[in-house]
């Protein structure tokens, strides 16, 4: 076991005076422990920015902080594709290329798959049972079998009459509304947490302000604010969690979050135990989980915090992208014309876009590649964690190192990608075999939920395009105000800063028929949503 991970005893407590006292010497001890075995390690860890002895490697990002994906593509054209880093006394080290990261996350999985160790969120907070930071082990394979049941493949195929009714029901709200275009976020956030819930409650939501959504909004963020780095000392100075539990002064406050989350997540999940008794329930992750909870072997706490992970991995990443589409099509809007022009010729006027017509519509999914591969909304993936030592090239990665798979620098590396910063969905056609699946992540991690993404981009982009123009707004003298595409706001998702578009009902189809199509299909899958409310 590597000496920087080593679980290093407390002193006594008894012989050494007062607990704080003696809390203060095993700091201070463990300080001292921690910083020979780091300069034991340090010269043997994969090149990267100079390490020093007391400070991390935040001073030295080219970038700002709050974009280390950036600092880091600087560092893998500077000292190549694997580099290593610290920030705070964790060794961390970022995979700069797809192979490497194939080679290492995926090959190598069985010590690459943890997560890094997060002493509030993860011990505290949600007792390591939220899945997306779950530590790897027993209890995450449980989670995993659970997640693979409800979202593989034809799971997934599933979910397609909901993303169906409800993209439906998106183009009336966008229709509705074209005259007031900032309301078009709100209708597609309630499209993309409609998904997710009905994924993991079979229960749809009709409205923003449904309590589902704001106490699972809630939740997320206080999940957020915690995780920030600097909110708590002790994810900084993990030694502090040494210190007995009446002593963490920090603790008081995530403690009663997670005593609220776990009263609400078991509610939501007793609400479907009630709909399955009274023989009412939709199929969703819940009713699968509930069906056989002694073969997934997740205890009703697990169950029910299980079933929190597609509303918050799943929303925010489907919203992100659809963003950036808004952004890519304001920008490249002869990309745009080309989608329309694919669709128009493969779907007509008469009907809307539907799941059969997706093998006709290669522009498009080349589009939707190159959305994902343009402003990937995961620049740095979501931190894995080595549970063992490692020797790559020579190199060392010592167990407890932090693994990143910087997605960003292999999304513009331009020997894969010529002209990275270019949207040009024609990459993809041109060769099939281009990489993209990489956007997911690597290895046993990698995005349980790919294909409910994939199978909401096609349907949304596509009627999207099929019904509307995105335009830029304009201002009195008709001057329109484009997006900058480099503004983004968010740290682990990505999303564009804010910006406004308008989606214009297209010229092409006569006024009329176009209302009568959008409205008509929307009525209809009223009646369908029915069974998931
Ligand atoms: C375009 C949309 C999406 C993108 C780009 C995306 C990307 C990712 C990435 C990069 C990871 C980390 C993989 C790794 O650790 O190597 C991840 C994990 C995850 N994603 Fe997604 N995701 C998307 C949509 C979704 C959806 C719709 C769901 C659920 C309905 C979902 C559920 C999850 C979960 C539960 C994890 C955690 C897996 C684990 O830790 O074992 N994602 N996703």
């Amino acid at each position: 076991m590597a000496i920087l991970s080593l679980p290093l005893a407390l002193p006594d407590l008894t012989v050494s005076g007062s607990p704080l006292r003696a809390a203060a010497i095993a700091l201070a001890l463990t300080w001292c422990l921690r910083t020979i075995s780091y300069i034991l390690h340090v010269r043997k860890l994969p090149p990267g920015p100079p390490k020093h002895l007391l400070l991390d490697n935040r001073g030295d990002m080219p970038f700002p902080v709050s974009q280390p994906w950036k600092s880091f593509q600087v560092w893998h054209r500077k000292f190549g594709s694997i580099i290593s880093l610290y920030l705070g006394r964790k060794a961390v080290v970022s995979l700069g290329t797809i192979g490497m990261a194939t080679e290492l996350l995926e090959k190598r999985g069985g010590i690459y798959s943890s997560r890094p160790k997060a002493y509030v969120v993860g011990d505290i907070l949600t007792r390591n049972m939220r899945g997306l930071g779950m530590p790897y082990g027993q209890r995450w394979r449980n989670w995993r079998a659970l997640m693979h049941a409800s979202m593989g493949i034809e799971a997934s195929n599933g979910y397609k009459p909901l993303q169906d009714a409800e993209s439906k029901v998106l183009l009336r709200d966008i229709y509705q509304n074209v005259d007031t275009p900032k309301s078009h976020p709100d209708s597609i956030r309630r499209y993309a947490v409609s998904i997710v819930t009905v994924v993991s409650y079979g229960r749809r939501i009709a409205s923003l302000s449904d309590p589902l959504v704001l106490a699972q909004d809630k939740m997320d963020h206080y999940y957020i604010t915690a995780s920030v780095p600097g909110k708590f000392l002790v994810d900084i100075f993990p030694i502090l969690s040494w210190l007995p539990a009446s002593l963490q002064w920090w603790r008081a406050e995530p403690e009663a979050h997670f005593h609220e989350d776990s009263k609400l997540l078991l509610g939501l999940m007793h609400e479907v135990r009630g709909r399955m008794e009274r023989g009412v329930a939709y199929a969703s992750t819940a009713t699968r989980a509930l069906e056989k909870q002694g073969a997934f072997g997740l205890d009703d706490l697990e169950t029910a915090y299980a079933l929190s992970a597609p509303f918050g991995a799943g929303a925010g990443t489907t919203l992100a992208t659809v963003d950036f589409f808004m952004v890519a099509m304001l920008l490249y809007p002869e990309a745009m014309g080309k989608a329309q022009e694919e669709i128009d010729r493969v779907v007509g006027r008469d009907r809307l876009p539907e799941y059969d017509d997706s093998a006709a519509l290669p522009y498009l999914h080349a589009l939707i590649k190159e959305v994902m591969r343009w402003r990937a909304i995961a620049p740095m993936g979501v931190p894995h964690c080595t549970t063992a030592d490692d020797v790559y090239e020579g190199k060392v990665i010592p167990a407890g190192t932090t693994v990143i798979a910087s997605i960003y620098t292999m999304s513009q590396d331009a020997e894969t990608f010529p002209e990275p910063d270019k949207f040009r969905p024609e990459r993809y056609l041109e060769n099939p075999q281009l990489p993209y699946s990489f956007l997911f992540g690597f290895g046993r991690r990698v995005c349980p939920g790919l294909h409910i993404a994939q199978n909401s981009l096609f349907i949304l982009f596509s009627r999207i395009l099929w019904a509307f123009d995105v335009l830029p707004p304009t201002d009195v003298t008709g001057t329109p105000t484009f997006p900058d595409p480099d503004a983004t706001v968010g740290g682990l998702v990505l999303k564009p800063a804010p910006f406004d578009y308008r989606l214009v009902p297209r010229a092409a189809h006569a006024q009329g028929a176009l209302e009568t199509i959008i409205i008509t299909e929307a009525e209809k899958a009223d009646v369908q949503l029915g069974a998931y409310d």
